[in-house]
Parts: structure tokens; C-alpha cells; sequence
């Protein structure tokens, strides 16, 4: 067996905690077998465990305590902390790892309600699970932690990835945010974001890509993580991109442009000093997938 989970971008801008895309990066897990012990093969570098102490077995121990163990091999083209949902695309396998293993018959929504308990937020987990463009919200209502969402098509485009060569955790990124924002804020930023939201299921990315650079919530704060921002901001205008936004807590810019555009973007972001990795993705349409 093989889970295939996609890379997620969160946020689009304004759209903070709560809308995310699907990307066509992927974390593999295959399962060898059973084994004595939690092993994982990968190529991942010294940070990422092998053993039980992985996020993969923690998350799939946490969906099934009486989980035994196995001997699995993780692949994975997303890059770890820098905005793409790598942590998602782990939580979201070892979900799937348990409710195929101990035949739990997990539905869309159970696995939904789980990675997002764990994360704290469904921007990534949901596109992770369901593919394209998903808007969620959660909240506890009367101490009951409650999830929506609802996936919908992303009109077709080109998505460019500028990935720096540094990571910046989430948790780090979270951290810089402010605890309030003004009621007169939260109008104008939710405003943006309904707007932005709107447009994508009008298909309509040139209005959708104005109030993706419009958001109020947080790239601001997080200017020290995205010194690019505003030179790629400009590349993008320069060439009529419909936007470039943080993706999700960064230091990933993400670009989306029609397809005559995307090369002549790609060619000026390779120009710009600095050390990244710049990626052209497409937009996965399906989510989690086992094989
Ligand atoms: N393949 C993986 N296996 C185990 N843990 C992982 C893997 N990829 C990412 N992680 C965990 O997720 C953390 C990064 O998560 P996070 O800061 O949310 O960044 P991202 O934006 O990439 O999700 C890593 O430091 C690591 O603990
Ligand atoms: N809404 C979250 C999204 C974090 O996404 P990640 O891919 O950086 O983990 C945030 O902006 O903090």
C-alpha cells in the first residue's frame, strides 16, 4: 500500500487560517511491513526521525493507540518549513496510515476533524484531503471543537513557487501575529477575503489575484520572514501575474499567473539575488490518494 498526500499553500492572503490549495508536490509513504518496531526509510535529512518519535507514527498512534508496528519508506518533493504543508501532508498520511491499516473506514470528514485538532487550523489539512480549493473554518462552539468546509474548483492557472533556501517554522511565523486587531480592521480584512473567495468561484483570478495582495491579517507582521515579498510583487505586475502572497506561514511566495506568463515570471525570479528554488506546480485536484 501507498499514501500519496499533496503539498498545500494556505491563506491566499486574506484568506488567514482558513483557504488553502492543493499542489502537485507530494509526500509518498509505502508500507513494506510488519516489523518488530516503527522504522521509516527516507532520505529526508537528520531532523526527521526514524523511529516512533516521527509525526507519521505519532499522528497514526494518536488515530489508533493499539496501532502495531511497521516498517514504512516516506518520500517527499515538499519542502520542510517553509510554507508548502509539510507537516500537514505528514499528519494527513499517518490519519490514513491508521484508518487503512486497522481498517477503521475513517470518512472525509472524521479525517478532517482530526488533522485539524492537531494542527489547530484547516487550511492545510482539508485541501491535503480533499484536493483544489477548500475554505474551512473551525471554532469551538460550546467547548465542542466544530469544522466546515467546503471544497470548490480553482479556475485553471499556473502556480510558481519561490522557495527560499531557509526554513521558518510555523509556530515561529505564528508568533510575531497580534493577540486583537480592531473591529474596523476585521471588517476591511474579512471584507477582503470574502471578496477574494467570491471571485474564485466566479472565476474570476484577476479580481481574486487583487484582493489576494490585499490581505490585512498577516503578511505584514511577517515582513521579516519575506524580504522578497515586494520585489516579486513587482516582477509579477511587471508581467500581469494575477498575484503573489505568502504561502502559508512562508518564507514561500506563491505566484499565480496564466500560462503564456509563467516562463517570463520564472526567468526574472531565477534574476533575483538570493538563494531559492523556484518551482512551477499545478493545482491537484484529489487529494489524499492511496495506491
Ligand atoms: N516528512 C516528515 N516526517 C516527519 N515530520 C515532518 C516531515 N515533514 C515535516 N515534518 C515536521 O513538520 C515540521 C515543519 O512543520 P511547519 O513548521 O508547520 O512547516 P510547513 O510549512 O512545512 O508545514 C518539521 O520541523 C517536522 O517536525
Ligand atoms: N494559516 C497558517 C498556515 C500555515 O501553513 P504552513 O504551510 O506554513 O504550515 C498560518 O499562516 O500560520
Amino acid at each position: 500500500m501507498k499514501i500519496r498526500v499533496p503539498a498545500t499553500s494556505a491563506n491566499l492572503g486574506p484568506g488567514f487560517d482558513s483557504c488553502g490549495i492543493a499542489l502537485s508536490s507530494y509526500l509518498t509513504v509505502e508500507v513494506i511491513g510488519e516489523d518488530t518496531k516503527w522504522t521509516i526509510d527516507h532520505e529526508l535529512g537528520d531532523e526527521i526521525a526514524h523511529d516512533e518519535q516521527n509525526l507519521l507514527v505519532q499522528t497514526a498512534k494518536k488515530v489508533s493507540p493499539t496501532l502495531r508496528p511497521y516498517h514504512l519508506k516516506m518520500t517527499s518533493t515538499i519542502p520542510i518549513a517553509r510554507g508548502l504543508g509539510s507537516s500537514s501532508s505528514v499528519i494527513v498520511a499517518g490519519i490514513e496510515l491508521a484508518s487503512r491499516l486497522e481498517n477503521l473506514n475513517l470518512t472525509e470528514r472524521q479525517k478532517i476533524e482530526i488533522a485539524t485538532a492537531i494542527e489547530g487550523h484547516p487550511d492545510n489539512c482539508t485541501p491535503a484531503i480533499c484536493g483544489d480549493f477548500v475554505v474551512g473554518s473551525y471554532y469551538f462552539n460550546q467547548k465542542k471543537p466544530t469544522v466546515h468546509y467546503v471544497k470548490h474548483y480553482f479556475p485553471e492557472c499556473r502556480v510558481i513557487a519561490y522557495i527560499p533556501n531557509a526554513q521558518v517554522l510555523t509556530k515561529e511565523s505564528r508568533n510575531v501575529l497580534p493577540e486583537t486587531l480592531s473591529f474596523a480592521e476585521a471588517v476591511k480584512a474579512s471584507s477582503i477575503a470574502n471578496v477574494m473567495i467570491a471571485a474564485i468561484l466566479n472565476g474570476d483570478l484577476v479580481l481574486a489575484g487583487q484582493m489576494m495582495e490585499q490581505d490585512r491579517w498577516h503578511e505584514a507582521y511577517r515582513e521579516k520572514f519575506v524580504p522578497h515579498l515586494a520585489t516579486i510583487r513587482q516582477i509579477v505586475k511587471r508581467n500581469n501575474g494575477y498575484a503573489a502572497f505568502l504561502s502559508g506561514a512562508g518564507p514561500t511566495v506563491l505566484i499565480l499567473t496564466n500560462e503564456e506568463k509563467a516562463d517570463l515570471i520564472t526567468f526574472e525570479l531565477e534574476q533575483m539575488a538570493g538563494s531559492a528554488q523556484i518551482e512551477q506546480l499545478s493545482l491537484d485536484r484529489e487529494g489524499v490518494q492511496v495506491f
